[in-house]
């Protein structure tokens, strides 16, 4: 049975790829509410559809089947039934803050009368409390959250598909994620692949479930060819989940070695693909704000240890001379994003001129606003298609991050 989840490089020629077209989560939040949902402004949603659309319509352009989360989420509740959808929706609102009582009730009554699409997109953008017919009879409803306006809060991250699972050979991690603000996003990649038939009992792996208490996401997660991985040590990412995903790939797969890259924990560089992707055999884009003192990084290469379950490791603080190591290279092309002047390296990396995703060896998608950095891409080579980028840019995050790859050819 061929898996549908294959994914053995970053660079691939891409076949299958998940995307979450932006929806009025985006827009459903007030300024204050921006540092908790990881926003830095509040997108403008005609615009930020139509540059999605115009990304996804790039993909499809180039042969791509593109997916949609919301609807996967949908279809994987119409086929599982009543009883999937209520323990779907008890879960949701139980990681909402509702596990019982007189808020979960009236919310599970509102969800739950609508049909499957509207009930996903209902829990996504968020559920105001004035959208609600709920009268508090108990003091804890009545005055504990008083002034605050919503029931469930929007997620408008959901667009960054990279982030909450990412597909790794024939299997997938289904992420927990740092921040509240995010962690019930994977429910819906947990729903897809359980009951989805397109998932569903097709011998998909999952390397690591959501049931932790250690942080992963997909931003760190480069899978750089059939046997290595790099993870970043990150803001989103712990050492110890490294470790425990690293442990699970040795043993049930054909993995033999990750390397663990140390970035700084910021939010502008929440995740290794912030500031390091690849995007051909040899050539990889690097932001110079995260090489110190004569371009060093602290790397660990651990592969598997003497008895079964031990990891070896190794660390080094090269880049180029461990990736050139691992990937059995004789050489390799470390591309500076914005050409390595600081300000602008600075500029575009803030608006994710790092973030490239690769639909082919060599051919990579970049947002038209970083320029300098696109230029340097075609001087060293590239193909380099460019979309628009005005709102989408608002929540940090470019190409790879709103890309989940589903199936790639091998490389
Ligand atoms: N893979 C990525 N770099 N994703 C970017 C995610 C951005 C999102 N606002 C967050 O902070 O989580």
């Amino acid at each position: 049975m061929t898996s549908p989840i294959h994914v053995t490089s970053e660079i691939g020629k891409l076949k299958t790829v998940l995307l979450k077209r932006p929806g009025r989560e985006i827009e459903n939040f007030t300024p204050d509410m921006m540092p908790r949902l990881l926003f830095d402004d509040i997108p403008y949603l005609p615009i930020a559809q139509k540059e999605h659309d115009y990304f996804a319509d790039t993909l499809r352009d180039n042969g791509i089947e593109v997916l949609y989360l919301e609807k996967l989420a949908a279809e994987a509740l119409d086929a599982g039934g009543d009883k999937v959808r209520d323990d779907f929706l008890e879960q949701m609102l139980t990681e909402s803050g509702y596990a019982t009582g007189t808020i979960h009730d009236a919310l599970k009554e509102y969800l739950g009368s609508m049909n499957n699409q509207d009930m996903v997109n209902k829990i996504m953008e968020g559920v105001r409390k004035n959208e609600v017919d709920f009268v508090p009879t108990d003091l804890v409803s009545a005055a504990e959250t008083e002034d605050y306006e919503f029931y469930m809060d929007p997620m408008p991250n959901l667009y960054f598909t990279r982030d909450p699972s990412a597909c790794i050979g024939e299997g997938l991690s289904i992420n927990h994620m740092t921040f509240a603000a995010r962690q019930r996003e994977s429910l819906f990649n947990q729903i897809v692949i359980d009951y989805h038939p397109r998932f569903a009992n097709k011998g998909v792996h999952v390397w690591r479930n959501r049931d932790h208490d250690t942080r992963i996401e997909g931003g760190d997660e480069l899978v750089l060819n059939d046997h290595v991985m790099a993870i970043g040590v990150s803001q989103r990412t712990s050492a110890d989940a490294i470790q425990d995903i690293a442990k699970n790939l040795f043993k049930d797969g054909h993995f033999d070695t990750v390397i663990a890259i140390k970035i700084p924990h910021n939010h502008a560089m929440m995740h290794l693909d912030t500031v390091f992707t690849m995007i051909n055999y040899d050539q990889f884009t690097v932001h110079p704000g995260i090489l110190g003192e004569g371009g060093h990084i602290d790397t660990w290469t651990i592969t598997p240890g003497k008895n079964e379950g031990e990891l070896h490791l190794e660390h080094r603080t090269d880049l180029k001379a461990v990736l050139k190591d691992a990937l059995k290279l004789d050489d390799l092309d470390l591309i500076p994003t914005g050409g390595g002047d600081p300000i602008i390296a600075g500029r575009e990396q803030w608006n994710d001129g790092s973030n490239t995703l690769a639909i082919a060896p060599g051919v990579v998608v970049t947002y038209n606003r970083n320029y300098v950095s696109n230029d340097l891409l075609r001087k060293h080579g590239l193909k380099v298609l460019e979309v628009i980028s005005s709102e989408l840019s608002r929540g940090r995050g470019g190409p790879r991050c709103m890309s989940c790859p589903i199936v790639r050819e091998d490389i």
